[in-house]
């Protein structure tokens, strides 16, 4: 048996993992469509790294095909997922560059696939429980990770998925406000339910990069200039997280892992 491989799915402002040793390129077909992924080691840990938008960002948020990029990351023997999300502040104490490990998110999407199961296979229909859908054992890898890179993480925090590619209107962001939203997304949903449907153990760092519609002092537009601004000066800190993150893991060999002593095949 080998090791299972650490999954690391990201999407806005991370488009290469510097620290791979011997990334390759793999097109992995599935029953929903091809996904590209790069394979490579990370302190020595078998990493498959997914950019969701794909090759130069070219796919937008509502066309992702979360179920090929999912079914890839569990045929490949992926056990654990890390995602990065970058967002917009709902929250008005959040500024950007603030992190957060997310602990519950809100579905505001309107027509994307959302599920594995349509009924017509083995399982019939399944209803997947989501009372805890970031798994907590990857959020305290991903808190203990930051706290020993000295990046503050916020421990929790409500990721309101909206459909896109269009920002919101301030009226949608006051919405997900009422009902406890902190930060706004595009892609967190639904990526991580069909993390679960797939029996991934997964978990999500949010990166603030610019403060959601109408939220601040500021009636100003969002851009991409302001994004990319924000992605320039934070990015670091996300991948000394995932650095240390990885590190840890290399250290201190899971013992649940199918066979954390083999090296990747
Ligand atoms: C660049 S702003 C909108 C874009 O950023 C977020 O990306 P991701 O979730 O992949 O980190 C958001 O969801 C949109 O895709
Ligand atoms: O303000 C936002 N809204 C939705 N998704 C986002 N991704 C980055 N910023 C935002």
């Amino acid at each position: 048996m080998t090791r299972a491989p650490l999954g690391l799915i990201a999407g806005t402002g991370f488009y290469d993992l510097g620290a791979l040793v011997d990334p390759a390129e793999h097109t992995v077909p599935t029953a929903f469509g091809d996904a590209r992924v790069v394979r490579g080691t990370w302190h020595g840990i078998p990493v498959v790294f997914l950019t969701r938008h794909g090759a130069g960002h070219s796919v937008p948020p509502h066309l992702v095909n979360y179920r090929a990029n999912i079914r890839a990351l569990a045929d490949l023997g992926v056990r654990d997922v890390v995602a990065v999300n970058v967002t917009g502040s709902i929250d008005p104490d959040l500024r950007p560059g603030d992190l957060l490990c997310l602990d519950d998110f809100l579905d505001l999407t309107r027509q994307r696939p959302v599920t594995f199961f349509d009924g017509s296979g083995p399982e019939g229909v399944v209803h997947t429980d989501v009372v805890e859908p970031y798994h907590p054992a990857i959020r305290r890898e991903i808190l203990d990770a930051a706290s020993t890179a000295g990046r503050p993480v916020r421990d929790g925090g409500v990721y309101a998925c909206f459909e896109g590619p269009r920002f919101e209107t301030r009226a949608e962001v006051r919405l997900a406000r009422l009902a406890g939203a902190d930060v706004a997304g595009m892609t967190g949903v639904p990526e991580v339910t069909l993390a679960l449907e797939a029996g991934l153990r997964y978990a999500a760092i949010s990166l603030v990069v610019n403060p959601a519609s109408g939220v601040g002092d500021s009636d100003e537009p969002i851009t991409m200039d302001e994004i990319n601004a924000v992605l320039r000066t934070s990015s670091a800190a996300v991948l000394e997280i995932l650095d240390e993150l990885v590190h840890t893991r290399a250290t201190f060999p899971d013992p649940t892992d199918p066979d954390p002593t083999e090296p990747f095949a």
